[in-house]
């Protein structure tokens, strides 16, 4: 096969001029001299393999000596290219891999080749904060002269957005709060504060307590008596969904009246996973996309249109109630005409609220009951709190629950040992770079801290695989703890709006079990921690519990 020049070369899957180094003229015009030649198929093959080696030898070369990141220490593959670590989050291993890399190599790790993984609390504030200014926790001598010299000409103060090929990994995922650009989340971010204010959370107090009755109820029937042990995932999972739903669309999904789970709640299980190839696919291998687009069965297109066309459904209703309603959608209802929201961009924020309150909740409530079943003397502690505080379960509300310590101290420590969010969430470094822990990091790098690995860091925390609850309520044990280190909820500008009501829940919900039962785990459930899975979220077994009415 005759090739004229390298005009040639890209068509025929060479693309050496695109490559981090630019061959130089030299080489070119003798490359071009040697291709002047009549080429047999055999040869023409060869050259294209000697080409695909070429271009991945030269950034091998690129990422290792020429990157702006060279300097940060990482394994030598992963310096080189984004699959090990994109591997390790198809495998459900990225939290727990990025703990062992941390050891091995410090604080800050260089994880792909455009991307850095912190293990310092100060990372926290840098990335995730009203961004600071370069240099905010900057040490003297430790590169900020990099940041200084930047710092007339590019706009170092700017927050640090999320990186959408995680986030948003295919167009067809409409805009919500989680995944607009800055405009946007800030108008979506002001609307929806309302319907988590201190006064509409307590609006919301007879709503909620409901579907913990419901749940209680629920709770003995299925318990007999301590006799058969329930699973307590999908209990928690049943409440939480049916809060936020009627918080969100304005009607539960009915899954503690039905005592299963509704079709629309199993679909978020079922794309989790989904998603961690998606996010993968879209980093690594763009055209794979849309292969694995061609191969999804056309039934789960219709699905998700079933679906989708539901929650539409659901939030007409939740349009057509005239009075005011203290629920998290109000304000966007509110706001609607004003804003030209269509009822798509309704329904995916009412979507994600479901999605951000309620899945993340009973991960945290299933880990804490595990992590006190496991615990007997935690156990034994708070179940004498909560039993000592009141004289009826009438006296379980908002305010009385948030007056027990012991019960926060659990909840805090479940939150570092099983964080529902133990994955990081990347931020891309703005144009102009910024300090990060001290460190200079150019623009475009992808930054992120891993809140399991954070929190197991004996580097942060003292014993970190056992459940403490005394670190946080000052036993001098744990006084050189890092507390700055946790952040489950993150900080800044796009931190969890629905934290307190996380909170609340959490509260009332373990008060009112711990009241009602006495706890025992199933010895099918004993390792129940150990061996799971992250695809985004916790993959978690049942976690069978036999709660006992106590006797009063
Ligand atoms: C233990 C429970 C919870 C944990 C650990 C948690 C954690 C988080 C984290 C880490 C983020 C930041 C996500 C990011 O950076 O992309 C977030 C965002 C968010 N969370 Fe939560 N969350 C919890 C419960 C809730 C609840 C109950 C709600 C109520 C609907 C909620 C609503 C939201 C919303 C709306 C956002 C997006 C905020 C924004 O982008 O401005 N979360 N959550």
């Amino acid at each position: 096969m005759p090739i004229e020049n390298l005009d040639l070369l890209p068509s025929s899957g060479l693309t050496i001029t695109s490559s981090p180094i630019c061959l130089s003229g030299g080489i070119k015009m003798a490359l071009v001299e040697l291709l002047q030649v009549q080429l047999t198929p055999a040869q023409a093959i060869g050259l294209s393999f000697l080409s695909v080696a070429l271009y991945i030898l030269s950034n091998v070369f690129y990422n290792l000596f020429l990157h702006p990141l060279r300097h940060f220490p990482g394994p030598l593959l992963n310096r080189v290219t984004r699959i090990p670590y994109s591997f390790a989050h198809i495998r459900g291993t990225r939290p727990f891999d990025m703990l062992a890399l941390h050891r091995r190599y410090g604080p800050v790790v260089r994880v792909a080749p455009n991307e850095l993984a912190f293990a310092d609390p100060r990372a926290w504030k840098d990335i995730m904060g009203h961004r600071a200014a370069a240099g905010a926790s900057t040490l003297p001598g430790d590169g900020s002269e990099h940041a200084a010299a930047g710092q007339g000409k590019h706009e170092l103060q700017k927050e640090m957005g999320k990186w959408m090929k995680f986030y948003r990994p295919v167009d067809n995922i409409p805009i919500d709060i989680t995944n607009s650009g800055r405009e946007e989340h800030a108008r979506l971010r002001r609307a929806l504060s309302h319907g988590f204010s201190d006064r509409c959370m307590r609006e919301q107090q007879p709503l909620i307590k409901g579907y913990i009755d419901l749940l209680i109820r629920r709770l003995r029937e299925h318990g007999r008596d301590g006799t058969v042990p329930v699973d307590m995932v999908a209990w928690y999972n049943f409440t939480t969904f049916d809060v936020i739903g009627d918080l969100a669309f304005g009607e539960s999904f009915g899954c503690l009246e039905n005592s299963r789970y509704h079709p629309w709640v199993k679909a978020i299980f079922d794309v989790a996973r989904a998603g961690t190839i998606f996010q993968c696919l879209v980093q690594h291998f763009p055209p794979l996309m849309k292969l694995l687009f061609w191969m999804i069965p056309k039934r789960v297109f219709k699905e998700h249109a079933k679906h989708n066309a539901m929650a539409a459904d659901k939030l007409k209703r939740r349009m057509q109630i005239r009075e005011q309603r203290p629920d998290l959608v109000n304000g966007l209802l509110k706001r609607r005409d004003e804003w030209g929201l269509t009822l798509e961009q309704l329904v995916a924020n009412s979507g994600i609220l479901v999605i951000c309150g309620s899945e993340t909740t009973a991960t945290l409530l299933s880990g804490v009951t595990y992590l006190l079943c496991t615990n007997p003397d935690a156990l034994r502690k708070l179940a004498a709190e909560i039993r000592g505080a009141f004289k009826s379960e009438d006296e379980i509300n908002f305010s009385s629950v948030s007056t027990l310590p012991y019960l926060l101290a659990c909840l805090d420590e479940a939150l570092r040992m099983y964080p529902p969010v133990p994955i990081g969430l990347p931020r891309v470094v703005p144009e102009g770079g910024a300090m990060v822990a001290g460190h200079y990091v150019p623009e475009d790098t992808v930054v992120a801290v891993h809140q399991w690995a954070m929190y197991h860091n004996e580097e942060h925390f003292k014993d970190p695989f056992k459940f403490q609850p005394e670190r946080w309520l000052g036993d001098p044990a744990f006084a050189d703890d890092h507390k700055d280190a946790f952040q489950p909820f993150h900080l800044g500008p796009r931190n969890c709006l629905g934290k307190n009501l996380a909170y609340i829940e959490m509260r009332l919900i373990l008060s009112r079990i711990l009241w009602n039962f006495d706890l025992r785990i199933s010895n099918d459930s004993l390792n129940w921690m150990d061996n799971q899975r992250i695809f985004n979220l916790w993959e978690k077994g049942k976690l069978n519990v036999y709660l006992t009415p106590v006797s009063r």
